[in-house]
């Protein structure tokens, strides 16, 4: 009997070990055999004019991006914005970029009241244009918490403090800077191309952006591809991968937010109901973050990302990369802790206001708050705000939804996409130090949403080294950028002008080098 039994553990023992070999032969072999092919391969040809700055052009430069941050083009809710500053934006752009004004090439509308619209006109007029878009809006800042106040573009150990140094005047002033040096060098351009600055982005842009692309729809416009902020060069935000990887978003999250109120009897506190209506919208709400939106790790592109970066990470992450198909559990479940990777794998869900309250001895008549919530591209609105429905399920908190839009669709990325070329090479040219560019997910809105009908190739990326700590600095305290990374974004601009006039991408066979 026992021998029988230990047999049939031995058999059992054996059974497992022989499954686990096998798996293992599985994951040996598509790692070290059947890797992934490589990334496209990118064309050697490089941008006519180099981008050497004289000691000049550097001061000029740094100086036109500190002038502008001390403008305080606050957007601090969709109907206050601060319409001065504005309209001094509009002012100053004109006083530092004369070349760019004066250019008979280039057109310059006023759109929206305050935001920009420039038409560079190309010498080709075979080429279809391209688009690139920034915005000149920026969210409030605190007085405290910052070691140079958020309006004052001061300079402190090699970088430019302010709000807007990152999101996003480094891009709307650095287009237009990049443009100003072509200029002044008489490049002369082959592709047509415009240049949009929105100006209530932070608002969601249906003033702005929103008209741009309508007006650019009725002029039967139609884009090869489009250049917005929303992601950058991550540097340490993946455990296992050392060097900074380009990260490309090739969709943004979709966005909800949802104004929740709870109405009561106001009365005398001495002899209070059971539950006040802070009471019961703080249960609320508290079920809602306790409660977080489903992981859904492996339906969008994050898996794209991690499988681009598959052979960035150090041993054995790389094995684990390469086989997600084996390993996405523990991968997903990594990827949850930090906030900034959570957001990458489900809708988010972010209490971002509380209003409630009127005297220490009044029963509250009402309590109000607003959730944030971030779609995952795999979800869509409407579920979204039925999980919302069930979660809270209290009859007594009124939903109203404020805003809200599905995620964006998937831009192209492969051998063909003519944008996605011309980023790889011009992260050649300028950034040598970036081992890998791989799509992924903003994680946050753009502008560029609205200009969905102009062209199917969106991207989302700044030129930008950020660290997990530059990340936290985006809406909050300390905001920065190194004044060598703004000369990077810069020549990044410089070399992607000259880089998108190739009349079209060379056979894949006839390149020279590799990314
Ligand atoms: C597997 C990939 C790993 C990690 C990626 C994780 C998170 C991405 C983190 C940071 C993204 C980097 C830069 C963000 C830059 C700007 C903010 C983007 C949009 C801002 C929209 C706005 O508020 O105006
Ligand atoms: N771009 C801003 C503002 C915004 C929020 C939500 C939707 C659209 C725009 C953000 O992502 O926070
Ligand atoms: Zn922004
Ligand atoms: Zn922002």
């Amino acid at each position: 009997m026992a021998g029988r039994l230990r047999g049939a553990a031995l058999a059992g023992c054996l059974g497992l070990c022989g499954t686990a070999l096998a798996l293992l032969a599985v994951v040996l072999l598509r790692a070290y055999v059947l890797r992934p092919a490589p990334g496209p391969r990118v064309w050697g040809r490089r941008p006519e004019l180099g981008f050497e700055l004289s000691a000049r052009d550097r001061r000029e430069l740094k100086e036109a991006l500190r002038g502008a941050i001390k403008i305080q083009t606050v957007s601090f809710s969709p109907d206050d914005q601060n319409t001065t500053a504005l309209a001094e934006f509009g002012n100053y752009i004109k006083k530092v970029f004369p070349a760019v004004f004066s250019a008979k090439f280039i057109q310059h509308e006023i759109i929206g009241e305050y935001s920009h619209l420039f038409t560079v006109q190309g010498s080709d007029p075979q080429l279809t244009p391209y688009m690139l878009l920034a915005h000149m809006d920026v969210v409030p800042a605190s007085q405290e918490g910052w070691v140079a106040p958020p309006f004052s573009a001061e300079e402190r150990g090699g970088f430019i403090y302010g709000r807007g140094t990152m999101d996003n005047k480094n891009s709307a002033i650095g287009i237009l800077q990049a443009l100003e040096f072509l200029l002044r060098k008489d490049y002369r351009l082959r592709r047509s191309f415009y240049i949009g600055i929105g100006h209530d982005e932070e608002i969601y842009g249906h003033k702005g952006a929103r008209k741009i692309a309508d007006l650019l729809e009725a002029r039967g416009v139609k884009l090869s591809f489009l250049l917005d902020e929303g992601s950058a060069i991550l540097d340490g935000f993946i455990k296992g991968i050392k060097a900074p990887v380009a990260v490309i978003g090739i969709t943004e999250k979709g966005a909800l937010t949802v104004k929740l109120s709870v109405e009561k009897e106001p009365g005398h506190s001495s002899a209070p109901p059971k539950e006040t209506s802070i009471g019961i919208l703080a249960g609320a709400l508290s079920r809602l973050e306790q409660n977080p939106m489903p992981n859904m790790f492996g339906h969008g592109p994050e898996i794209r990302t991690l499988e681009h970066l598959a052979s960035e990470f150090t041993f054995p992450l790389n094995l684990i990369m390469t086989n997600l198909w084996l390993f996405s559990p523990i991968v997903s479940r990594i990827l949850q802790q930090m906030p900034s990777t959570n957001a990458l794998i489900r809708t988010t869900t972010a209490i971002t206001m509380f209003n409630a309250g009127i005297k220490t001895n009044i029963i509250p008549p009402s309590a109000k708050a607003t959730v944030n919530f971030r779609i995952h591209p795999s979800q869509k609105a409407e579920e979204v705000l039925e999980i919302i429905k069930t979660t809270i399920a209290d009859d007594r908190v009124k939903i109203d939804v404020q805003e809200t839009f599905d995620p964006n669709p998937i831009s192209p990325w492969d051998n063909q996409a003519f944008g996605v070329q011309i980023f790889r090479r011009t992260l050649l040219d300028v950034f040598p130090e970036v081992s890998s560019v791989a799509p992924g997910i903003c994680i946050a809105n753009t502008d560029s949403r609205h200009f969905a009908k102009l062209t199917d190739a969106i991207y989302l990326f700044n030129p930008l080294i950020i660290k997990p700590d530059d990340f936290l600095r985006i809406h909050g305290l300390n905001e920065r950028i190194s004044v060598e990374g703004y000369e990077k974004q810069v020549e990044f601009l410089y070399q992607l002008i000259q880089n998108s006039d190739i009349k079209k991408l060379p056979e894949p066979h006839a390149n020279s080098h590799e990314l």
